[in-house]
């Protein structure tokens, strides 16, 4: 495929920290970590704003708020998230609000004249249930989805579809980077709407202050998944944001999968829980695997650094302080 990035020069975001970032999505697990790392590189004027004080489902909202603040870059890390139990259960609210968020930055973005990239974030979720592994980005659209997630990747096959057609078109430098499951602090703790990481955390953690005898985990443990830390996102995000241009869209992983029971048994150890595992098989599993080909991004340059197990134990460490203590 091509793609109108003539005006692209690699290092330019990283050259420019005067200039106007907006992150959307600022206080989510994907969007905080975006943000503490453009703060930490330098980035002297990052715009942020509360769901309360933009609702990015609100076109109008979002129309004049990109026109008074002129972003020069935009990473769009706000969306609507969840596990597969949420993905099964508000299938509209994740087809709806992910359109609407998306579709309303990305347009707003093109709008205002002053965007010089944008960087869209998708899922793996977006590949076909049955794609080969690894699966490389041009797996995308070649088979039948997952159905537990299928409303929430025909969501985000949209914004990659929304951000090649605004480069071919218009020549808005926009790119989309597919991210792996994710984890780390500042994640979602919910006990049936998060993912499996954060979920398990919570459940080894209160099994283990209540001294019981088991813990319910979903599904059969069987599926692989592979998981990647949030601030290893956050550093390919920027590296990203500086060294590409183009119309494709790019998988992030860690390279590296585990069963859900070898998962579940790593967050046991670490949380320090001693009684039994039970699964609980009326739940669904969803995807058999899903390993990313992360190749393309390891060519251009950029590797992960955390390892899961270092990863979990900060994890586990901020839900204590974060969440426990101050419940
Ligand atoms: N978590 C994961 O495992 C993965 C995540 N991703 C992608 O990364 C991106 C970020 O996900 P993640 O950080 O996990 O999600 P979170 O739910 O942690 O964060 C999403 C953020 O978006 C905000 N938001 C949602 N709706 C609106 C709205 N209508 N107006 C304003 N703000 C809104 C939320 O606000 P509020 O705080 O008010 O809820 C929240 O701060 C998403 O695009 C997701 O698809 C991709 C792969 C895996
Ligand atoms: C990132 C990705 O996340 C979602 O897909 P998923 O990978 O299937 O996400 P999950 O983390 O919720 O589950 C992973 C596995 O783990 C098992 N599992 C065990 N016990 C619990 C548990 O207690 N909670 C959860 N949630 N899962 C559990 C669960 O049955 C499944 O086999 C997408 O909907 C979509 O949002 C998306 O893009």
């Amino acid at each position: 495929m091509g793609s109108l990035d003539s005006d692209f020069s690699a290092g330019s975001f990283l050259s420019d920290k005067s200039g106007k970032v907006f992150v959307a999505g600022h206080l989510g697990l994907v969007g905080s970590a975006v943000h503490r790392r453009l703060a930490s590189l330098g980035f002297t004027d990052i715009v942020v704003k509360s769901r309360t004080e933009l609702d990015l489902t609100r076109q109008a909202a979002v129309e004049e708020f990109f026109s008074s603040e002129k972003p020069r870059y935009v990473i769009v890390a706000a969306a609507k998230v969840g596990g597969i139990h949420a993905n099964s259960t508000y299938p509209a609210d994740f087809i709806a609000c992910n359109l609407q968020i998306q579709t309303n930055i990305i347009d707003a973005a093109l709008k205002c004249g002053s965007v010089k990239k944008l960087l869209f974030l998708g899922s793996s979720c977006i590949y076909p249930k049955m794609a080969p592994q690894p699966i490389p980005e041009s797996a995308l659209l070649s088979g039948p989805l997952e159905p537990t997630n299928e409303w929430y990747a025909v969501a985000k096959i949209a914004g990659i579809k929304m951000c090649q057609a605004y480069r071919l078109q218009h020549g808005l430098d926009a790119i989309s980077a597919m991210p792996t499951n994710l984890y780390g602090p500042r994640d979602n703790f919910h006990p049936e709407n998060s993912h499996v990481l954060p979920a398990l955390i919570r459940r080894f953690h209160e099994a283990k202050v209540n001294d019981a005898k088991e813990v319910v985990v979903w599904g059969t443990g069987s599926p692989l998944r592979e998981f990647l830390h949030v601030d290893d996102l956050a550093d390919a995000c920027v590296f990203l944001m500086d060294r590409y241009s183009g119309l494709e869209h790019v998988n992030v992983g860690s390279g590296s999968e585990v069963t859900i029971k070898e998962l579940a048994e790593l967050v046991k150890e670490v949380v320090g829980f001693q009684g039994e595992l039970v699964w609980d098989k009326t739940k669904p599993d969803g995807t058999p695997r899903k390993l990313m080909d992360s190749s393309r991004l390891a060519s251009m340059g950029w590797t992960p650094k955390v390892p899961l197990r270092d990863g979990l134990v900060e994890t586990y460490k901020w839900y204590v302080e974060n969440v426990v203590k101050k419940q």
